[in-house]
């Protein structure tokens, strides 16, 4: 087992883990990395994290739970790797690449003119009032405007900045239309919009630079 080492953030590509700087140099893509029913474990941490966000337990059965958790916390820390061999991220075959963190989507379309994708936020993603949390919200624009970015300039960017704007309540537990697109490529630059849609319904856009990063860049 290797441990998990934040530090080991920056170092250099070597044939086993040909990445370059902070990033991978090429987006890391595979379809069996970590097992055929690794979607399935991850499907099951999102329906715990949907439970947990609106479960009010007794004390007894709070008591039984840290001590179920605890169990499976330490089979997941028997099993780390670090950034560059989980398989969270590269799986392209799973919503949102296998990422747990991020919300699930499924891209539709996606090349050098933009990404289309089915998004749905979960009950955990709850900001209030049975709506999406904005930070959530941020973080799906923020995924998909780096895919967008990255299919149009065919190498890894990196957000400069993203500024969304919230224009209607966006729903829990409901497909919604995310499309993000490259407005104007100039040179590392590439200019991002995007919009997100409950049917023929706005409820967010985005307006946002992504930087291509040069070889080597940390
Ligand atoms: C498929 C997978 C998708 C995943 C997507 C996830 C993306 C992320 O979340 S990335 C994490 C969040 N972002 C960060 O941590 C970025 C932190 N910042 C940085 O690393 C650097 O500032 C970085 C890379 C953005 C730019 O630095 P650097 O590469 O040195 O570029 P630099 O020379 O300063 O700027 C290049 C150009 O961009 C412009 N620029 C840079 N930052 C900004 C900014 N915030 N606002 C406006 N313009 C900017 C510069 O003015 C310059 O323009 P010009 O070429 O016309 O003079």
């Amino acid at each position: 087992m290797s441990p998990v080492s934040h530090s080991e953030w920056d170092r250099p590509a070597d044939a086993s883990s040909p990445h370059e700087g902070g990033f991978r140099a090429q987006i890391d893509i595979s379809t069996t990395r970590g097992g055929p029913r690794y979607g399935e474990l991850n499907e099951e941490l999102r329906r715990l994290m949907d439970l947990a966000r609106y479960a009010c337990p007794p004390e007894e059965l709070t008591e039984a739970m840290i001590a179920q958790v605890r169990a499976l916390n330490e089979n997941l820390a028997k099993v780390q790797v670090d950034e560059w061999e989980t398989p969270s991220g590269t799986r392209i075959d799973l919503p949102s690449r296998g990422n747990l963190t991020l919300p699930p989507y499924v891209v539709t379309d996606g090349g050098p003119d933009g990404v289309i994708a089915d998004v749905t936020f979960r009950p955990f993603h709850l900001g209030g009032n049975k709506a999406a949390h904005g930070g959530h919200i941020a973080v799906a624009f923020d995924d998909l405007g780096g895919l967008a970015s990255a299919l149009k300039v065919e190498g890894v960017t990196r957000t400069a900045y993203l500024t969304v704007g919230y224009r209607s309540l966006t729903p829990l537990d409901t497909p919604l239309q995310m499309r993000t697109w490259v407005e104007t490529l100039d040179g590392r630059k590439a200019f991002v919009k995007g919009t997100l849609h409950d049917g023929d319904r706005l409820c967010a856009d985005v307006d946002a630079l992504f930087i291509a990063l040069k070889p080597g860049q940390p």
